[in-house]
C-alpha cells in the first residue's frame, strides 16, 4: 500500500489554501493546546473545514482533553478523525473510538523498542510514533520501529531530507509533518507542496 501524508498544525485560512493546492491525504489541527504555538480555538474550526477540499481528511489533535469535550468538538466541527497526543489511557481511547464514530489515532512517544512493543495493545485504529510531546521537529531512533506490528503514522522531524529513507525502510501507513513545512513559525506553501510532491514520487 502507498504511504500517505499528513500535514499538521494548520490554523489560518491561508493554510487551507496551501493544502487544497498540494492535496495531502490528511491535515491536522491542534485544538485546545495552549502550550503549542500551533494551537487554535475550536470555535474557528468549522469555518476552516468548510473551505477544506473534501478529499483531505481533517484530523483533530488533542492532548489530555476531556472525553466529552472531544466528542462535542468533533460533532460540531465536522472533523473526520481524532488524534490523541497525550497520556490518554486504553479505556479513554476505547470509549472515544466507540462513541465518536470516526477513526482514532493514538500517539506514542518513542524512547525505546519497548515503547513500540507496548503500544501494540492500544485499542486505536492507528498508532502514531513521535518524538517527545509532539511538534518538536526532532526525530527518534527509527531502529525502534522494527518492533512495530500494525499500521502507523510516522512523525517527529520528518521532512524532504529524510522522507525517502522513512518510506523505503519502514513503509509507514503515513508520514506526518509539521515543523519541516514551516518558515518563521507559519506554514509555508512551497514546503508543503514540495513535501507532498516528494511523497507521491516515492510510492
Ligand atoms: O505541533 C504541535 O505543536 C503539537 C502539539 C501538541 C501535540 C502534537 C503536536 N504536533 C504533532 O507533532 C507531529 C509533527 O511533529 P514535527 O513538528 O514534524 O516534528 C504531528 O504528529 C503533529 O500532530
Amino acid at each position: 500500500m502507498k504511504t500517505k501524508i499528513k500535514i499538521c498544525g494548520l490554523r489560518r485560512k491561508e493554510d487551507i489554501v496551501y493544502v487544497n493546492a498540494a492535496r495531502p491525504d490528511y491535515c491536522g489541527f491542534i485544538l485546545n493546546v495552549p502550550q503549542s504555538r500551533r494551537n487554535m480555538d475550536p470555535e474557528g474550526l468549522k469555518g476552516l473545514l468548510e473551505e477544506l477540499d473534501p478529499g483531505i481528511v481533517p484530523v483533530g489533535v488533542f492532548v489530555n482533553e476531556d472525553t466529552n469535550t472531544i466528542l462535542r468538538i468533533v460533532r460540531e466541527s465536522g472533523l473526520k478523525m481524532i488524534q490523541l497526543h497525550g497520556q490518554e489511557g486504553e479505556e479513554m481511547v476505547r470509549t472515544i473510538r466507540e462513541t465518536a464514530g470516526v477513526p482514532v489515532i493514538k500517539a506514542v512517544s518513542v524512547k525505546s523498542r519497548e515503547d513500540v512493543e507496548r503500544a501494540a495493545g492500544f485499542p486505536a485504529d492507528y498508532l502514531l510514533f513521535d518524538c517527545g510531546t509532539g511538534g518538536t521537529g526532532r526525530s527518534f531512533d527509527w531502529s525502534c520501529l522494527e518492533e512495530a506490528k500494525q499500521p502507523y503514522f510516522l512523525a517527529g522531524g520528518i521532512g524532504i531530507h529524510n522522507m525517502k529513507e522513512a518510506v523505503e525502510r519502514f513503509h509507514p501507513f503515513a508520514v506526518d509533518l509539521s515543523s519541516s513545512v514551516e518558515t518563521d513559525g507559519v506554514k509555508d506553501e512551497k514546503k508543503i507542496a514540495d513535501a507532498v510532491h516528494m511523497l507521491r514520487s516515492l510510492t
